[in-house]
């Protein structure tokens, strides 16, 4: 059965093949929102908080008054880009197209590379390696507020084990409710205590306290709030061995703007040992954990792909294989777990992810059209409650698939 709300979708897609892909070329569309005023606003962000010159300035405008055209073609990476032959594999079929007739997912993923050519990135200079959006995750990580926000850990140790467990899979969630680049043209983001759309915390916990400790992955979304909570949750799996290790999955470069990297993960690590209290005491295990092995970074180049996961390459997909479990956080890992495409959102979501490997969870706010794995009554109800449900933030869900 077809929701009551559509949203629109690209035009690629037939009746008996998968969903049609969400697009940019429609007006009223999610997609041509974030290009048309979402980047806008982004790059205007960039150029007051860097001291780019006129030159990383122009190609930034460019840049985003190309993507958000309605005729300019999307160009191949410069010859100097790392990563270039891949990406023009990736993109075989959108070289040369206009970019309002290219899928959402890809263009909105190229956009960042372009980014990250346009102020120098990657070129010898002094601006190669810098991270555009490092002021914007200062800034976020400098809060005052967020100590306080922590000091609901002391104590903790006194609840049940699956009460514990709960209170943290639940805060790195709501970590995950308001990132820097959706913070651009919005407010707010999901309330606690608001029912989540699906909730699978306790066949989670259920799978994690009845085996031996495995491995654990993290696909890590934001940096800053979100990662310091992803932190916390990682901190208490190790601790209370339901990981015996886990491995954070971070971005190779700078992407979607606070998606974190391994810069990002260090700056957490100090800020949280800055904490009092038990937020303070997670921070020296973590970085115990990491000097015995127990703790891994890892930030494969497909972590940056426009590419869903069930096209993981060998060595990645051999890691996650083998997994006691992979945590996937935030909006744009679901889009890429499920596929970015105009589901029926009562479509399993077992069958939405079946060729990604390793029992997984995703941990996600609604930020953008897709869904999977919702009951009718549900989708009902919050189509009735909330027309806009599906991008504003005010929603969040637990799914996982746990038998793979
Ligand atoms: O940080 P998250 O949760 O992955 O959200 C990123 C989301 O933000 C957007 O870039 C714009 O809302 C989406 O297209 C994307 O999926």
């Amino acid at each position: 059965m077809n929701d009551r709300h559509t949203p629109t979708p690209h035009p690629t897609g037939s009746a008996s093949g998968p969903a049609p892909a969400f697009g940019i070329a429609d007006p009223a569309g999610f997609g041509r929102g974030v290009f048309h005023e979402r980047h806008p606003a982004l790059i205007r962000r960039l150029c007051e908080s860097n001291p780019y010159g006129p030159g990383q300035r122009s190609r930034l405008r460019e840049l985003v008054a190309e993507s958000a055209s309605d005729t300019a073609v999307v160009r191949p990476p410069e010859e100097t880009t790392p990563g270039r032959e891949r990406w023009l594999a990736w993109g075989r079929e959108y070289f040369g197209e206009p970019w309002r007739d290219v899928p959402f997912l890809w263009a909105e993923s190229y956009f960042y590379l372009r980014l990250l050519e346009c102020v120098g990135y990657f070129a010898p200079g002094p601006w190669q390696g810098v991270d555009p959006f490092a002021p914007m995750k200062a800034a976020e990580l400098a809060d005052p507020a967020l100590e306080a926000d922590t000091a609901w850990l002391d104590g903790l140790d006194r609840s049940e084990p699956a009460e514990a467990f709960r209170a943290l899979l639940l805060a790195s969630l709501y970590g995950n409710r308001a990132d820097l680049g959706f913070r651009l043209v919005r407010d707010g983001g999901a309330e606690d205590g608001v029912p989540l759309l699906a909730d699978d915390g306790e066949a989670l916990w259920r799978h994690l306290s009845g085996r031996p400790p495995g491995d654990v992955h993290v696909i890590l979304d934001n940096a800053g709030r979100e990662l310091l909570a992803d932190l916390l949750l990682v901190d208490h799996l190790l601790l209370t061995r339901r990981a015996e290790s886990v491995v954070l999955h971070v971005k190779p470069r700078p992407y979607f703007v606070s998606d974190a990297v391994t810069t990002d993960v260090r700056d957490c690590l100090v800020r949280l040992s800055s904490f009092d209290g038990e937020a303070g005491k997670a921070a020296g295990r973590l970085r115990e954990a990491a000097a015995a092995g127990r703790l891994r970074v890892e930030g494969d180049d497909f972590l940056c792909s426009p590419l869903g996961f069930g096209e993981l390459p060998g060595g990645l997909r051999a890691a996650l294989s083998s997994a006691a479990l992979c945590v996937f956080k935030g909006d744009l890992n679901y889009r890429r777990l499920v596929g970015d495409r105009a589901w029926p959102a009562t479509r399993p979501f077992a069958e939405a992810v079946a060729g990604v490997p390793g029992p997984l969870v995703a941990l996600r706010t609604l930020k953008s059209d897709v869904v999977v794995g919702l009951r009718r009554e549900t989708v009902d109800r919050v189509e009735a409650a909330r027309p806009g449900w599906r991008t504003d933030g005010s929603q969040a869900l637990v799914q996982a698939r746990l038998e793979g």
